[in-house]
């Protein structure tokens, strides 16, 4: 499938403006994941997507001549815009929905943090917003679910219709805008870019996202992307 040359045209939004206070401050999208930075994996797969039309960039202020070198030096030849991220992920998102292209009639808002995103995820979520407005990757989950009140366990949660949601979440770009604008003006803050559109009561279709798809959060995360990574490169 290749959307971008249909009526649908598609601009990722790669959100990379925020503090990796949990990876301990240094800004992990410049990481070395098998010798590359995390973003620079994340924005190739983008780059190498046929469903993809172009990339708008969200970066911190002091990070933009970094990230515009890391573009160039790795061939995203899709990045239309660099545009600067807000306090909250919210606010970079609506930040980055601002700069897409009117001429991109889908958004697929997606984690710089997430360097293990394939083709196939991205697109079969492309597909059904292009169909319903709105889709999203989920993986089920595999622990069991506690609901845990003062350091007790207050309530088992039957996970039978419990998912992880992953990124890119795409969605009509009129669609998401009003919803981000209806959370800036009303002072809201999501952390994810579905609940912003459900506040609005649209239903969003749940597509089949990887287990591979990890967001790199914690340091541990590096190891398990890169042992993903080799995986892949021995394949
Ligand atoms: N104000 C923010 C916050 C987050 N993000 C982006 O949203 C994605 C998911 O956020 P997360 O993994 O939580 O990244 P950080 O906010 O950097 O991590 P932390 O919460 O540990 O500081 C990341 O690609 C991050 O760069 C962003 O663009 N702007
Ligand atoms: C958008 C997201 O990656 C979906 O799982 C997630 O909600 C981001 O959360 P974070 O608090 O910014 O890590």
């Amino acid at each position: 499938m290749n959307m971008s040359t249909e009526n649908q045209s598609v601009c990722a939004v790669v959100v990379a403006a925020g503090s990796s206070r949990r990876m301990g401050g240094e800004n992990k999208l410049l990481l070395p994941l098998c010798g590359k930075p995390v973003l620079a994996h994340t924005l190739t797969v983008f780059q190498m997507c046929g469903a993809v039309r172009d990339i708008v960039l969200v970066c911190r202020e002091q990070d933009m001549e970094v990230y515009r070198t890391l573009a160039a030096e790795n061939g995203i030849t899709k990045l239309r815009t660099l545009t600067r991220g807000g306090d909250t992920r919210t606010e970079s998102v609506l930040a980055g929905v601002s700069a897409a292209s009117e001429a991109c009639a889908l958004v697929a808002v997606h984690d710089g943090a997430r360097p293990l995103v394939s083709d196939e995820v991205i697109t079969q979520a492309v597909a059904e917003a292009a169909k319903t407005g709105a889709a999203a990757p989920v993986v089920p989950v595999k622990d069991s679910i506690k609901r845990i009140e003062n350091g007790k366990i207050a309530a088992d949660v039957p996970r039978d219709t419990l998912a992880a949601v992953q990124t890119p979440q795409v969605f009509r770009r009129d669609m998401l805008l009003h919803a981000l604008l209806d959370a800036a003006a009303n002072g809201r803050s999501f952390t994810d870019d579905c609940a912003a559109v459900e506040a609005l009561g649209q239903t969003v279709s749940a597509t089949s996202g990887s287990y591979e798809n990890i967001k790199v959060t914690t340091p541990e995360d590096i190891a398990v992307a890169e042992a993903f990574l080799y995986r892949r490169e021995k394949k």
